[in-house]
């Protein structure tokens, strides 16, 4: 018999700038917990971004994050994200181009790891307001590699292109494990 892996704190970044933004990122957040080895922990509220990077002309993005605990592992909960993307009609066609959806794991417990496959903390993660605006809205203690993400949010450069998109967030925000 295997032993049961424990349970990881992991956060997820979620964005979409095609389709009916709102409703993916909804469906997404039930789709990413709709199995037993991932729990949902917190969500952020829902805010809207200007595109960073790609192709000019791309419609603003809705951008959330959310704190899951899983037993799956690192690779486990990248192919679980991977087939979420790929049920909310994903296509990989230009780097950093429009998407209904996006899902990039920016931290799995304390682990670091520089396979190109998987990076962890997620390597752009700490200049990007999509990403910390949310988290530091969601939690204002949490840190990225020992460093205030409040703090980083607000060093960050594409700040001044966010707003909060509504309070109302999919799933309701629901009490820390
Ligand atoms: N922490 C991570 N989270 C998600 N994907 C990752 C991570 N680290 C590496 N990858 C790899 O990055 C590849 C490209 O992912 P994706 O197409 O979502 O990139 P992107 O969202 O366009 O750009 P970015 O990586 O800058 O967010 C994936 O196939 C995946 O294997
Ligand atoms: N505003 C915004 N810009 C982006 C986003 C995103 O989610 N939001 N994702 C990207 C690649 O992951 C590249 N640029």
């Amino acid at each position: 018999m295997t032993a049961a892996r424990p349970l990881t704190r992991a956060i997820l970044a979620l964005g979409s700038n095609l389709g009916e933004r709102r409703g993916t990122l909804s469906a997404a957040v039930g789709d990413l917990v709709d199995r037993p080895e991932v729990r949902l922990v917190d969500v952020s509220p829902v805010v809207s971004t200007k595109p960073v990077g790609g192709p000019a002309g791309q419609p603003d993005f809705l951008n959330m994050v959310i704190a899951v605990d899983t037993t799956l592992d690192p690779h486990g909960l990248l192919a679980h994200c991977q087939a979420v993307e790929l049920a909310h009609h994903r296509e990989r066609e230009v780097r950093w181009g429009a998407r209904t959806l996006d899902v990039d794991i920016i931290s799995y417990g304390d682990v670091h790891s520089t396979d190109p496959d998987l990076t962890l903390p997620h390597p752009r993660a700490g200049e990007r307001a999509f990403v910390l605006y949310p988290w530091a809205l969601m939690d204002p203690n949490a840190t990225l590699d020992g460093r205030p993400v409040p703090e980083l949010a607000a060093a960050a450069a594409d700040m001044p292109g966010i707003g909060l998109a509504e309070l109302e967030v999919p799933g309701g925000n629901v009490s820390p494990a």
